[in-house]
């Protein structure tokens, strides 16, 4: 006898990863056979974890404790939660979390092991950043956030991709390129959702940063301050930019076709996302702005080896750095940077 209920837990934990994510469930579903589950319910386990961060209606002494225990919760079989707030975007993923936790358990023991350690130390970081006072003041904090809820991911699938032997393990050594696969996406997510944030009283552009051009974040979105907010969004822009070189570097040592496909992708999506957000004060203004359907199609279908990548970046760097204006300070900073990127391949 056929044992559907396996086909219909697989059914939807795919119906979880389209309905969560827009930019990463097609690239995971076009992984190998080998790695579109353990990553699948990877990205599952930390869009639950991260369901939780976000929500603003749950009470610390409820939301600090299951930040930290995550990593426990994921080995508990039947575990539920539907203590989250209507209006939390990703919140039927953890009514029916059971169904995540099943699978996870029937993933190969490295894999597992390696999403619980990123669960753990994701949860953790979260934790601290979701405490009361603590707040993303100077650029260490900033680079330690996005460590905590990117950095950890790109560490986490590098550890994947060696441990099925598709990449050398030195693709797991290099941490610090891993890190900033993390950093540059999550970078560029932060710069992007200004507006979203603000709204949330969720405040992730460093002080150090925006107090260069404004007393309070919120005084950015205001028309008075449209120069100031320009010159802050080049400051932004030019602190992802920095993360550049080593997502091209950690991109040309990844030899499998299903796995660079996989890791190349959301970077040249995020560099076109950061020319669309460069000189475009929308982005003070109006909630998800988003790159045009018809350049992510051309961006998927030009990004198949690291030549063709490399190409995308120094056009997109090239594009940002003209329209940088030369009144304000990143302007040399940023040229120097693009220069960069034209010598390195
Ligand atoms: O709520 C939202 O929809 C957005 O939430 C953002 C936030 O709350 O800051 C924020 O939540 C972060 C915490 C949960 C991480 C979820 C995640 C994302 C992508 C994955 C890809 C593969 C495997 C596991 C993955 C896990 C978010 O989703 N930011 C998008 C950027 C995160 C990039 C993660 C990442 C890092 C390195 C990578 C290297 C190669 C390929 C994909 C990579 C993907
Ligand atoms: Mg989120
Ligand atoms: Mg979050």
């Amino acid at each position: 006898k056929y044992d559907y209920s396996n086909d219909k837990v697989r059914e939807r934990i795919y119906y979880h990863l389209n309905n969560t994510s827009r930019s990463f469930s097609a690239v995971i579903q076009a992984l190998d056979p080998e790695l579109k589950d353990p990553i699948c319910i990877f990205y599952l386990v930390l869009r639950g974890l991260d369901t939780v961060e976000d929500d603003m209606t749950i009470d610390l002494d409820i939301k600090l404790p299951l930040l930290k225990s995550f990593h426990e919760i994921i080995y508990q079989p039947g575990w539920t939660f539907d203590k989250c707030g209507p209006k939390e975007k990703d919140r039927q993923l953890l009514v029916e979390f059971d169904i995540v936790i099943e699978t996870f358990l029937k993933l190969k023991p490295e894999y597992q092991k390696i999403i619980a350690d990123t669960t753990k130390r994701m949860g953790e970081g979260m934790a601290h950043y979701a405490t009361a006072g603590v707040h993303v003041n100077t650029t260490e904090d900033f680079d330690q956030y996005c460590h905590y809820v990117a950095g950890l991911v790109g560490l986490g699938l590098s550890g994947m991709f060696s441990a099925c032997n598709f990449e050398s393990p030195s693709v797991a050594k290099r941490e610090d390129l891993s890190n900033s696969m993390g950093l540059f996406l999550q970078k560029v997510n932060i710069t992007r959702d200004f507006l979203e944030d603000l709204r949330d009283n969720r405040h992730f552009w460093p002080k150090a940063i925006w107090g260069e051009y404004a007393d309070k974040m919120e005084d950015l979105a205001k028309p008075e301050n449209k120069e100031k907010a320009m010159e802050c969004m080049s400051h932004m822009v030019h602190n992802a930019l920095c993360h550049m070189q080593d997502v091209l570097e950690y991109l040309g040592q990844i030899k499998n076709p299903s796995v660079f496909h996989f890791c190349a992708i959301p970077q040249v999506m995020a560099i076109a996302t950061l020319n669309m957000l460069q000189g475009n004060y929308n982005i003070f203004t109006t909630e998800n702005v988003k790159i045009r359907k018809g350049e992510t199609v051309w961006l998927m279908k030009e990004s198949n080896n690291i030549d063709q990548v490399a190409a995308i970046f120094r056009l997109y760097a090239r594009q940002i750095n003209n329209k940088t204006n030369p009144l304000h300070r990143q302007f040399v900073d940023i040229g120097v940077l693009c220069g960069q990127i034209e010598q390195t391949c």
